[in-house]
Order: structure tokens, then C-alpha cells, then sequence
């Protein structure tokens, strides 16, 4: 039921990481099928999804820049990483009945569409999940800034960062099992306590759109439907 929706209209950012699975590299076909049967699930509650894509589990420029190589040129290949993420996440949902559709940032129309906001908003209206590849299709930047900038873009109700743990903690989960989990925080809270859990650019840009933030756990089946419906498990960053 719409009414019962609390964001009609979200930009998902798929965490690139998450879809390697278990694997150290590339996509875990079946996590691939199980993301996207969360998407379906929204997609069928009612609620407009886009997604933004990461490309971790492909290439990071930073790492190819910390060996003393070409930022730009890493950051390049980071963003064609994030094009393969995001043909096989479409070709799940596909699979699953859900009409989708990739607007790349970098131009490659033997293989998908270029992303326009004129494009993306058709599509959208006309019932598709949009998936957006390439990031901001800049270097330097990162897919959570990618995420913020669609989401201001698409309208987006809240920018939903689906990630490798269930919140914003006072400090990096993984590094510090004592942190402690947030259940609401503001924008201004993110940026002076430093909580890296998304970067500075993504959190500044969805500040100044008034666009509030929801991480929350992407391995959690189902989790993305129940917090859309109002329940589930997330930090929610509002002003
Ligand atoms: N304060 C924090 N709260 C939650 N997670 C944090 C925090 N600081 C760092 N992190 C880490 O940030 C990660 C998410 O960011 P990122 O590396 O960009 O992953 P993704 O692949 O989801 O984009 C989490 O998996 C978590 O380990
Ligand atoms: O606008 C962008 C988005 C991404 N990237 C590159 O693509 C890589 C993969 O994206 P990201 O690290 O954001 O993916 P995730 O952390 O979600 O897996 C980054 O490391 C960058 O090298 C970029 O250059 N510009």
C-alpha cells in the first residue's frame, strides 16, 4: 500500500564489496540474485528504486595510486568496474521479471545507454528500476558521491547506502567490536564526529539537498523492504 511507504521514491547505493560474496574478487552470482530480489521486492511494494552501483569488488584507483601509479587511469578502470557490477545486477533483476534498465556516466552506447536526468526520469516514470553505471563519470570521486549526486537528481526521497554493516557506529565496527550503533544522527553529526562510513563529498551533497541518509545492512534479506515500510534495522541521518 503506498500509504504505508515511507519513501516513495529512493536511489539505492549498492556496495560493490557486497557482491563478491565470499570470493575475494569479482560477483558471487547468487549474492548477486539475492540483492536484486530485495530490489524487486521494493520495486513491487510500490516504491521508485534507482541504483547506484559500486565497483570495489572489481578496482579501486586508490590502490593502483598507492603504488605509485596513475590516479586518473586507476580511477578509470574503478569506474568500468562499477559498469560489469552493474550489467549483472540488471541481469538479475531481469531474470526476475523487473523491467531495468543501465545509464552508464561514460559513454559506451554498444552497451548501454548514456545516463541523461531527462532519460533517467522517463524511465523511471515509466516503471523501470534505473541502475546508474560509472559512477559520477570523474575521477577523484567515489560511488557514494555518485549515490548523493543521483539522488538529488532523481528526486529521491532518502539516499539508502546498502553496506557490510547494520549502521553508523561511533567508530569503524569492524576495527572496534566496543563501538557504539546510532539510531538516528544529523548530517552535521556525521561530518564533525568523522564517522567514515561514507565520504565527506556524499554526505556534504545530501545535506545541502536536504536528502536524509539510511545504512543499513545489505546481506540482511528482506531488510531493504522493512525499513521502506517503516520498521527495520538502520542509522537514519536527518537534519
Ligand atoms: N563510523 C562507522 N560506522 C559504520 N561503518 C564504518 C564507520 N567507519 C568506517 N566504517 C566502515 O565503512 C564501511 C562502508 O564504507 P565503504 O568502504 O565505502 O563500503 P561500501 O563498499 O559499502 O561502499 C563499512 O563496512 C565499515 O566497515
Ligand atoms: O565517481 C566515481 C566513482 C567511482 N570511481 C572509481 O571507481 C572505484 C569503485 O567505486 P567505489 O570505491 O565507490 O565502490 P564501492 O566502495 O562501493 O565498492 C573507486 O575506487 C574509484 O576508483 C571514480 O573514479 N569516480
Amino acid at each position: 500500500m503506498a500509504s504505508e511507504i515511507r519513501y516513495p521514491r529512493v536511489l539505492l547505493k549498492v556496495s560493490g564489496e557486497a557482491l563478491m560474496g565470499s570470493q575475494g574478487f569479482g560477483i558471487d552470482v547468487a549474492v548477486a540474485d539475492r540483492i536484486a530480489s530485495d530490489i524487486a521486492e521494493a520495486h513491487r511494494l510500490g516504491v521508485q528504486v534507482s541504483v547506484v552501483v559500486g565497483g570495489g569488488n572489481i578496482f579501486r584507483g586508490v590502490a593502483v595510486a598507492s603504488k605509485g601509479g596513475d590516479r586518473v587511469t586507476g580511477d578509470h578502470m574503478g569506474m568500468l568496474g562499477t559498469v560489469i557490477n552493474a550489467l549483472a545486477l540488471r541481469t538479475s533483476l531481469i531474470k526476475m521479471g523487473v523491467d531495468t534498465i543501465v545509464l552508464s556516466a561514460i559513454a559506451m552506447p554498444e552497451i548501454c545507454e548514456s545516463f541523461s536526468q531527462r532519460s533517467a526520469l522517463a524511465h523511471q516514470a515509466a516503471g523501470r528500476v534505473v541502475i546508474f553505471a560509472g559512477g559520477t563519470g570523474n575521477p577523484f570521486f567515489t560511488t557514494d558521491s555518485a549515490g548523493a549526486l543521483r539522488a538529488a537528481e532523481m528526486g529521491a526521497a532518502a539516499l539508502f547506502k546498502g553496506t557490510q554493516v547494520d549502521g553508523i557506529y561511533s567508530a569503524d565496527p569492524k576495527k572496534h567490536p566496543d563501538a557504539v550503533r546510532y539510531d538516528t544522527l544529523t548530517h552535521d553529526e556525521v561530518l564533525q564526529k568523522g564517522l567514515a562510513v561514507m565520504d565527506v563529498a556524499a554526505v556534504a551533497l545530501s545535506r545541502e539537498n536536504d536528502i536524509p541518509i539510511v545504512v543499513f545492512s545489505i546481506h540482511e534479506k528482506g531488510e531493504f523492504a522493512k525499513i521502506l515500510s517503516g520498521g527495520g534495522r538502520a542509522t537514519i541521518v536527518t537534519e
